[in-house]
């Protein structure tokens, strides 16, 4: 067996260690011929789409082009019908489960806030480290300076340090957003996957959770579904179109804004 094999395999086995992506090839996500369907309802339909490792993009589309439906095979919530979903070179997200693609390095951050209102913004981020171990062991635990640091690193990132012993519950819709992007950032993703960050926003909130993903891709790899035009144009250097669960059109904010078969679906909507 070659190599990749081996590894592919490991990718559907049992394992010991997390997997780590594969981005040898600068290529985080691989979807291809991705097809899922409703009762005969085809929400995504031949779909291709690839994620360079480090990218900050974003996809839009019309409602119900398929965005979610996309993002929920990415993290095994749907099944495909067909296709396949690779995260970097080995690993095969179609052979696992929704805990496993998150432990190998894929976080979701859905548009609802759902951090613990009754815990302070520092514990919220404890929790998030503790994964799958029991919330009451990390709370009472000693933190290791490592993991001190990585929290105090994680405040800094979402401009929510001085806010650290407030409890999550009184923080502005924008702070808890932010927060909840840093529960994700304790478990150190490769790719983040973000729906709809700003809606329900000030402009303010906006200007700063733009300036936030930015910062986050780089590092990792980040994948935005928004409607919200301007904030697009404000953080994409690259966006996907989505239209009827296939890719209509791919480029530069410019580029897509100008794409005749793109003006068509939005005008029709
Ligand atoms: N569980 C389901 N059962 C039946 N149809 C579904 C299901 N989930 C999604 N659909 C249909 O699939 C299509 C794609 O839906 P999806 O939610 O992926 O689109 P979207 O691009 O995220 O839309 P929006 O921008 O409105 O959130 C829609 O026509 C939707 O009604």
């Amino acid at each position: 067996m070659t190599a990749r094999l081996i590894d592919r395999a490991l990718g559907r086995g049992i394992r010991s260690q997390p997997l780590k992506p594969d981005v040898s090839h600068n290529i985080i996500l691989y979807l291809e011929d991705i097809t899922v369907s409703f009762d005969g309802f085809r929400a995504l339909n031949a779909l291709n789409l690839y994620i360079e490792a480090g990218e900050l993009r974003c996809i839009i589309g019309p409602n119900g082009a398929g965005k979610t439906t996309m993002m929920d095979v990415i993290t095994g919530k749907t099944r495909p019908d067909a296709g396949s979903a690779w995260f970097g070179q080995t690993i095969d997200l179609l052979a696992m489960r929704e805990p496993a693609i998150a432990e190998a390095g894929i976080g979701r951050k859905f548009q609802k806030p759902t951090v613990f209102g009754s815990h302070t913004v520092f514990e919220n981020l404890e929790l998030a480290m503790a994964g799958d171990k029991s919330p009451w062991k990390i709370l009472f635990a000693k933190l290791s300076g490592e993991q001190l640091g990585r929290i105090e690193q994680v405040l800094e990132t979402i401009g929510l340090t001085h806010e650290r012993d407030r409890d999550a519950g009184s923080l502005s819709h924008g702070q808890k957003q932010w927060l909840e992007i840093g529960m994700l950032l304790m478990q150190d993703p490769q790719l983040l996957l973000v729906d709809e960050p700003v809606a329900g926003m000030t402009p303010q909130e906006t200007e700063r959770t733009a300036e936030l993903l930015v910062s986050l891709a780089g590092q990792r790899s980040v994948v935005v579904v928004e409607h919200d035009m301007d904030f697009v144009r404000s953080i994409a250097r690259k966006v996907t179109v989505l239209h009827e669960g296939s890719v209509l059109a791919e480029g530069s904010i410019d580029q897509v804004q100008n794409d005749q078969k793109v003006v068509e679906v939005y005008l029709g909507e």
